[in-house]
């Protein structure tokens, strides 16, 4: 399972990107030694020397954060038993303290407003345990269908719904309370259908009738409703009618009864991430240029980016917390983004990450934001960001 690395030459355009961008180049120098990090499934801890035979190598346990070992980066796992039974998963250890950031605790209802593929919505779900509740949203569905094949994979699915949506306009509440409603008729006598356990099975009529809506949709603009993709049996959907999970409510209905902890680990340029700018060695430096750094494309970025706080900021409940993170470690799509949210929103204030001081992370350009990069860090490149809703 072992597989050659290299050193990575970082071509011109990349380098200029970079340091136009307030981004040192030499934090690129050593990636060919950045480990690679898994996660235990909380249940598995007594497997581990199981899965060191198996993968012919020691894990070694990153100390400052729990469940997580860091292998070296020439090691596969795909192969591996404990990966295809759903043992471990492969999650980057800055990632990890991004949700680790958010202090999730059993009963929260927690939101992920750009979930897809759906690690750190994993990790979110492992730390809910058997109570609350987890929304995964994103744009693309054949991510988002990724992220439902992944829950289903690590048997996390029990109490997280998946939304293909907009994150700068999805508007629905949690489900705090379980539906005991059991009536097939409306108050006017009308049949009502509600949602039964769900099933990747449906039948052709079915099939039909959600490609129909998916068509009116595309036609209709601005009035999408979120697609569900995914709920679990404990999710809150069971029971519930379409009119009662697609109901409006108001911002003020979000201070009291939003999500307490929100994930918005927002779309970027990914030049943090080792393993992206590891891809365009195969697919071209060219590529990059014009898929990375093009600069009406980062423009629009971090418009998307502060679209994308805000609306997820609307959804917290006074009190929550929020924590917006990207892997990319340009200033425009991190700390002025949370610059021009902090000036927009009186009522957001950002908050110290206390675990952050066993972190082998830095300061961001503000005080209280982070910066994980592969020659402080030892992970891939990573800004988080925790913000709280004041208490009006
Ligand atoms: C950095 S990735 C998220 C990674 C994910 N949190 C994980 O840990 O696997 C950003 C995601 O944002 C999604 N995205 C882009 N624009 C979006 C929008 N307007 N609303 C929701 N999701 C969006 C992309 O499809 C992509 O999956």
């Amino acid at each position: 399972m072992e597989e050659e690395t290299s050193k990575l030459p970082l071509p011109g355009a990349f380098v200029e990107f970079l340091e136009a961008n307030g981004v040192d180049p030499s934090i690129y120098s050593d990636t060919d030694s950045t480990p690679r990090y898994i996660r235990l499934k909380p249940g598995c801890e007594a497997e581990i020397d199981e899965v060191e035979a198996e993968i012919k190598c020691k894990l070694e346990r990153v100390s400052w954060l729990p469940g997580f070992y860091s292998l070296p980066p020439n090691i596969h796992i795909a192969n591996s038993k404990a990966y295809q039974q759903g043992k471990i998963y492969g999650i980057d250890a800055a990632s990890g303290a991004a949700v680790s950031a958010l202090n999730i605790s059993a009963g929260d209802h927690v939101l992920d407003l750009c979930a897809a593929p759906g690690a750190k919505l994993c990790l979110m779900l492992d730390l809910l345990g058997d109570l609350g509740s987890a929304t995964g949203v994103d744009v693309s569905r054949h991510r988002l269908a990724a992220c439902r094949t992944m829950l289903q994979k690590y048997a996390s699915g029990n109490r997280s719904r998946l939304f293909v949506a907009d994150g700068t306009a999805f508007s629905l509440i949690p489900i705090r309370v379980q539906p005991d409603s059991k009536s097939c008729e409306s108050a006017f006598g009308e049949k009502v259908e509600r949602f039964k356990e769900w099933t990747s099975r449906r039948t052709w009529k079915e099939r039909k009738k959600a490609a129909r809506a998916r068509d009116t949709v595309a036609l209709l603009p601005g009035i999408q409703q979120p697609e569900l993709i995914f709920y679990g049996k404990h999710s809150g959907i069971v029971g519930l009618s379409k009119d009662e999970l697609y109901q409006t409510h108001s911002d003020g209905d979000f201070l009291s009864s939003g999500y307490d902890k929100i994930l918005v680990d927002a779309e970027c340029t990914h030049d943090g991430s080792i393993k992206h700018i590891q891809k365009f060695e195969q697919w071209g430096w060219k590529t990059l240029e014009h898929r990375v750094l093009h600069a009406e494309r980062t423009d629009s970025l971090t418009v998307l980016q502060l679209k994308l706080l805000t609306n997820g900021f609307r959804l917290l409940k006074a009190g929550g917390l929020l924590v917006y993170s990207t892997c990319s470690l340009t200033v425009a799509q991190n700390e002025d983004v949370v610059e021009q949210f902090l000036k927009e929103n009186a009522f957001a204030e950002l908050q110290e990450i206390e675990a952050a001081k066993g972190w082998p992370c830095r300061s961001g350009l503000i005080p209280k934001t982070l910066r994980f990069d592969p020659l402080t860090s030892r992970t891939s490149g990573l800004f988080v960001a925790k913000f709280t809703k004041l208490v009006v």
